[in-house]
């Protein structure tokens, strides 16, 4: 049986960085303060040069809710000499999941996340991010992951995740 296999986002297959012209300010109550156009507001994972962030391909297979995320983390992310930086591994496990809850359930936030950094993941070097959805309740999707080496005989971190649907009767965000 083939899977279908659809490619998300990967550089070089119309991956420009997106834009976002219209977002609001928001007052530390939450509350939009000004409308304002933010030219320069980014992705977090592509507001870096290319080649020295996060360089990152993703792949969403539909019939098993699982993505892919095929990831090399740049000079610009390190944390303790020669590694990734732990809150660059949490950005790309955040993405991943979430990028498996929105392509699942639609219009998502991430409630909670729980990372075991279990190995340093060598600056520059590739990884694999494996995702997939494990179960859903109501508005909740419960999302899991590992971050292994290419050759998968390593296993760097293992994350579990919970995102909540957005309840279109509340206002915020
Ligand atoms: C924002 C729009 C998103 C639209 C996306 C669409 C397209 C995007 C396209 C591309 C993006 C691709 C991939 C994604 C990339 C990156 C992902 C990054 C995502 C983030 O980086 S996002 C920022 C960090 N994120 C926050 O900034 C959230 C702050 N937070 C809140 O905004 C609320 O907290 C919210 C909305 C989460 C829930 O609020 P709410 O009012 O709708 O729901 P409520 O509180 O009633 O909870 C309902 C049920 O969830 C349980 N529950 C809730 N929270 C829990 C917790 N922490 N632990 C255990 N259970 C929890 C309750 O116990 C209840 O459970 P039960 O029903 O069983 O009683």
């Amino acid at each position: 049986m083939s899977i279908p296999i659809n490619l998300v986002r990967g550089r070089g297959v119309g991956s420009g960085r997106p834009r976002q012209d219209s977002l609001c300010l928001r007052g530390a109550d939450s509350k939009p303060v000004k409308e304002e156009p933010l030219s320069q507001a980014r992705l977090f994972p592509r507001s870096l040069e290319e080649g020295l962030g996060f360089e990152y391909a993703m792949f969403h297979n539909q019939v098993e809710n699982r993505t892919v995320c095929i990831l090399q983390g740049g000079p610009y992310l390190q944390g303790i000499p020669g590694f990734l930086h732990g809150g660059a591994i949490a950005t790309m496990i955040d993405s991943t999941v979430g990028m498996c809850a929105v392509l699942t359930g639609g219009a998502v936030m991430t409630a909670n996340l729980n990372i075991n950094f279990r190995r340093p993941i060598p600056l520059c070097s590739v990884v694999v991010i494996n995702s997939q959805l494990d179960k859903i309740e109501g508005r909740k999707l419960f999302v899991s992951c590992n971050v292994q080496s290419l050759d998968e005989k390593t296993l760097y971190s293992e994350a579990t995740s919970l995102f909540v649907k957005l309840d279109p009767k509340k206002t915020s965000p």
